[in-house]
């Protein structure tokens, strides 16, 4: 039997959909050893990883699955339950792409740093896509230039969109072209309308539904992944709308905010928390206005264990 390498591009918990190089999606399960290995979850193999597998019958593209290859990062979502096991939601992300939109409906701040928090936790670079622009006034166009001052003053690309006039469609595209992104945001953004302005032969409403093999058994969906131009993956999945945060310490929530964490070494005790401790190097750099009050609010609130998630 020949040994290939192919991309899972669908998950059903029992079989895959793996692509092979030249394009072809195979139907594979796991090789009765198959050993989950290092972490904790409950499915071994998620959207995104590459795996070898041999062809079992060729006329049905049917194979076998035998290893998986070394993972560039992971994002898992933790059980409620701390001590279960968590679940692989997708695997060898290029980028997370938070779609927003400033209005109908509007996305806090809040939310935004919270994923913005969870993507640098999983080291996975974000860009902010703030959609609707069509709809907004002029104040509320000058305040979207102000977060795109901010945000990329932190390193996350920022664009504007509207799906419907068609602006920043393009670069959109330019965004996702070549990579695997993940795509999230809240219900009502704009997503499947955004996604049908550059690959109209999709239909992602159709497409998640799909998920029927699982029901019944988990209460989880399962992501998938779409190839919308050569080489050009998303990964939709109804379940992830946000990230979480369930496996971040306190200690370490500062550490996942690029401003916070370049300051740290300034404050007086090392292990500052920028609460209420004296000589703190961050809460100064807050009065100062070198740190958005914004970003240090959303910082409080993970703090404080608040959940952001409207
Ligand atoms: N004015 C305006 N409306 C938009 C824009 N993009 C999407 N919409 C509208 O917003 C509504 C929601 O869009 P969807 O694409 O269904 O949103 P979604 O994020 O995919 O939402 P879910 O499918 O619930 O996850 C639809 O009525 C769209 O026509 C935009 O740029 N401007
Ligand atoms: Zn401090």
């Amino acid at each position: 039997m020949s040994q290939n390498i192919g991309l899972v591009m669908r998950s059903t918990g029992s079989w895959y959909d793996v692509r092979s190089n030249e394009g072809t999606i195979m139907q594979c399960r796991l090789k009765g050893k198959f050993k989950i290995k290092g972490l904790k979850v409950t499915n071994p193999i998620a959207v995104g990883d590459r795996v070898v597998y041999e062809m079992e019958d060729e006329v049905r593209n049917a194979g076998i699955i035998s290893d998986i290859l070394p993972r560039e990062n992971y994002i898992i979502r933790q059980s409620v339950h701390k001590t279960a096991h968590g679940h692989l939601l997708a695997t060898n992300l290029d980028q997370a792409v938070l779609i927003a939109t400033l209005d109908f409906p509007r996305t806090s701040l809040g939310f935004i740093d919270r994923f913005l928090v969870a993507a640098e936790s999983f080291r996975i670079p974000t860009v902010l896509i703030f959609n609707k622009l069509d709809l907004l006034n002029d104040e509320q166009i000058s305040y979207q230039h102000e977060l795109t001052e901010l945000y990329e003053s932190l390193n996350y690309k920022c664009i504007f969109t509207s799906a419907i006039d068609g602006t920043g469609v393009q670069d959109f595209f330019n965004i996702l072209k070549g990579k695997v992104s993940l795509l999230s945001g809240h219900s009502g953004v704009g997503k499947s309308t955004l996604v049908n302005a550059i690959a109209p032969d999709l239909d992602l409403r159709t497409s998640q539904v799909s998920t029927f093999a699982n029901k019944g058994v988990h209460t989880t969906t399962f992501a998938e992944m779409f190839e919308i131009a050569h080489e050009t993956f998303i990964i939709d999945s109804p379940g992830i709308k946000e990230l979480g945060l369930a496996d971040i310490e306190k200690e370490e929530i500062g550490h996942y905010f690029p401003e916070i964490l370049e300051l740290m070494n300034e404050c007086r005790f090392h292990n500052c928390l920028h609460l209420d401790e004296p000589n703190c190097a961050v809460k100064e750099a807050v009065m100062e206005g070198k740190i958005a009050q914004s970003r240090y609010f959303s910082y409080l609130s993970m703090m404080d264990g608040g959940d952001n998630r409207k």
